[in-house]
């Protein structure tokens, strides 16, 4: 049905930057949203369609992509420094991120999001938690009331955070991660797979077990 006026959706073309298994979420998720067109994707890898969008190239055309009137990405890279990065190239190029929010997902209205975030199917946001930007909330994980995400972070699958629970800047929490409320993780560490975290934890570290512990520290990115 052709939609008229101001029935009309603006769509804006976004450029996957990504082609491995996240990115394959990810176009899954922005497919479903009518405001999105998939201009296609970028790729060091040879692969010519991930998850059937095209692989333009290497990041190395996203200057002629902007040119071309491309101007939204969202950088589908499951690793933290990575996406970090990426958001500085493509900021400085022009581009603007947009969110990949699953319609399976479950964020309640006083929560809020930043830009360039991915809310995987099954994730559920609760009242007045708050996410920012470039965070990736992965399949099943839970970010209860007043929890804050920093920038860059990544809640793998199924973990749950409790109430009032604050991850600093490019932490990463892996699969089933469960945090008691109202502990503080610092910024840029690692939580590893199946952790159960009873204490604060601080920055730059990979911590893991039940309950979790520092096992080292990692340099400063
Ligand atoms: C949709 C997606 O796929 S999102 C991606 C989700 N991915 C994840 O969740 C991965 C999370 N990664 C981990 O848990 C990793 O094991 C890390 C980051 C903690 C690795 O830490 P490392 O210190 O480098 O561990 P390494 O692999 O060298 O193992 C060292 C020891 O720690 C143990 N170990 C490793 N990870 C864990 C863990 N999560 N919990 C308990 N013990 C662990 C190992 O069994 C090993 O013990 P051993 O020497 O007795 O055999």
């Amino acid at each position: 049905m052709l939609l008229k006026g101001e029935d009309r959706i603006a769509t804006r073309k976004v450029v996957v930057i990504g082609a491995g298994g996240h990115a394959k979420v990810i176009i899954d998720i922005l497919l479903a949203d009518p405001s999105i067109e998939i201009a296609g994707c970028t790729s060091r890898q040879q692969n010519r369609m991930c998850a059937g969008v095209p692989v333009l190239g290497d990041d190395s055309i996203l200057p002629e992509l902007y040119y071309q009137g491309v101007r939204h990405a969202f950088i589908a890279i499951g690793d933290n420094r990575m996406r970090y990065k990426l958001s500085l190239q493509t900021a400085a190029i022009g581009f603007q991120p947009v969110n990949a929010v699953s319609p399976r997902a479950y964020v309640a209205q006083s929560a809020s999001l930043g830009a360039g975030i991915a809310v995987m199917p099954g994730a559920v946001i609760n009242a007045e938690a708050s996410i920012m930007d470039y965070a990736i909330i992965n399949t099943n994980a839970s970010v209860d009331h007043e929890c804050e995400i920093g920038r860059f972070c990544h809640i793998a699958p199924g973990s749950a955070l409790s109430g009032n629970v604050k991850v600093g800047e490019g932490s990463f929490l892996g699969t089933g991660t469960s945090v008691i409320d109202g502990i503080s993780i610092g910024s840029w560490t690692t939580v590893g797979a199946g952790s159960t975290v009873v204490r604060p934890l601080p920055s730059d570290c990979v911590a893991y077990g039940v309950p979790a512990k520092v096992i080292r520290q990692t340099p400063k990115p």
